[in-house]
């Protein structure tokens, strides 16, 4: 069997909402079994991405293959199979309030497998103890802190050993040291299991620090992609602009708008105390 470097691969890819083209014949590699950031400032169409690889939007135009298949060209059943090797975790990915948190974890594997009890038992309690979290088997989700209801989510998202994980903004909302746990997390899993991870995340350096590959889209391209040393050298002022955080450059931080004085003066009266 041929083993494929790149897991995903992104051909000649346009995506468009109406009118609005968020994807302009983009080519994207993903590498097998490495961590990749996908990069770009708000708005560039991150989420939409991870969406359409795992194959919840259809592009206009190209091709995406996950592990050489291409998940769009599969059938209902073929696809739901297929699906249990993605494993994803999105910011909105809350835990169902009513279960306890081994339940949690067990219900992808009470869903997708006909596994005995016992065995549904020790993958459970193997993935919260990977997460650190064997010991909150039996709390509420209403008992957990933040940062440990996203490792719970974690755990929960790779319980079918997927070869693949996708995270959108693991870290959103989290104080330090849980983002610090997670993003250890996120490389010991991906490595001790061997698996492909994908992560979306606004925190570059913390994403930067556990990425193999990052790749950065803006304006409905991709505006570089390589390992992070090679995007540091990277001259370009956009890539600059997003690695080093800068508020202003080729991405404005303001949004386009009217004369700021004239605005302000057609307002009000008080206005005049701005001049
Ligand atoms: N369901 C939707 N219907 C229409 N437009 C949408 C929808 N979801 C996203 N968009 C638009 O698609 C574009 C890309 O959105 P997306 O959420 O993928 O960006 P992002 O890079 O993940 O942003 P952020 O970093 O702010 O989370 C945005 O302009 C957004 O307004």
């Amino acid at each position: 069997m041929i083993v494929l470097s790149n897991f995903i691969e992104i051909r000649g890819m346009s995506f468009a909402r109406g009118d609005r083209l968020i994807f302009n014949d983009i080519d994207v590699d993903i590498p097998r079994g490495k961590v990749t950031s996908i990069m770009g400032p708000s708005g560039s169409g991150k989420t939409t991405l991870l969406r359409l690889i795992g194959a919840q939007l259809k592009p206009q135009k190209g091709s995406i293959t996950v592990d050489g298949q291409d998940f769009l060209s599969l059938k209902r059943k073929a696809l739901y199979i297929a699906r249990e090797n993605v494993g994803m975790l999105f910011q909105s990915g809350a835990l169902f309030s009513d279960l306890t948190v081994f339940e949690n974890v067990a219900f992808p594997l009470r869903v997708h497998t006909k596994l005995p009890e016992e065995m549904i038992r020790d993958i459970v309690l193997m993935k919260l103890h990977a997460v650190g979290l064997r010991g909150a088997r039996d709390l509420m989700p209403s008992e957990l802190s933040g940062g440990m209801t996203r490792r719970i989510a974690l755990a929960r998202a790779i319980v079918l050993d997927p070869s693949l994980v996708m995270y959108d903004e693991p870290f959103a909302g989290q104080d330090p040291i849980a983002m610090g746990v997670l993003v250890q997390l996120i490389r010991l899993l991906n490595d001790a299991l061997g698996m492909t991870s994908v992560l979306v995340s606004h925190d570059v350096p913390e994403a930067l620090s556990i990425s193999d590959h990052v790749c950065i889209i803006a304006d409905g391209k991709v505006v570089g992609q390589g390992e992070p040393s090679e995007l540091k050298a990277n001259g370009s002022p956009l890539v600059k602009q997003f690695l080093q955080g800068l508020p202003d450059g080729p991405v404005p931080f303001h949004y386009p708008a009217s004369d700021y004085r004239s605005d302000l003066l057609q307002g009000s009266d008080s206005a005049r105390l701005f001049t």
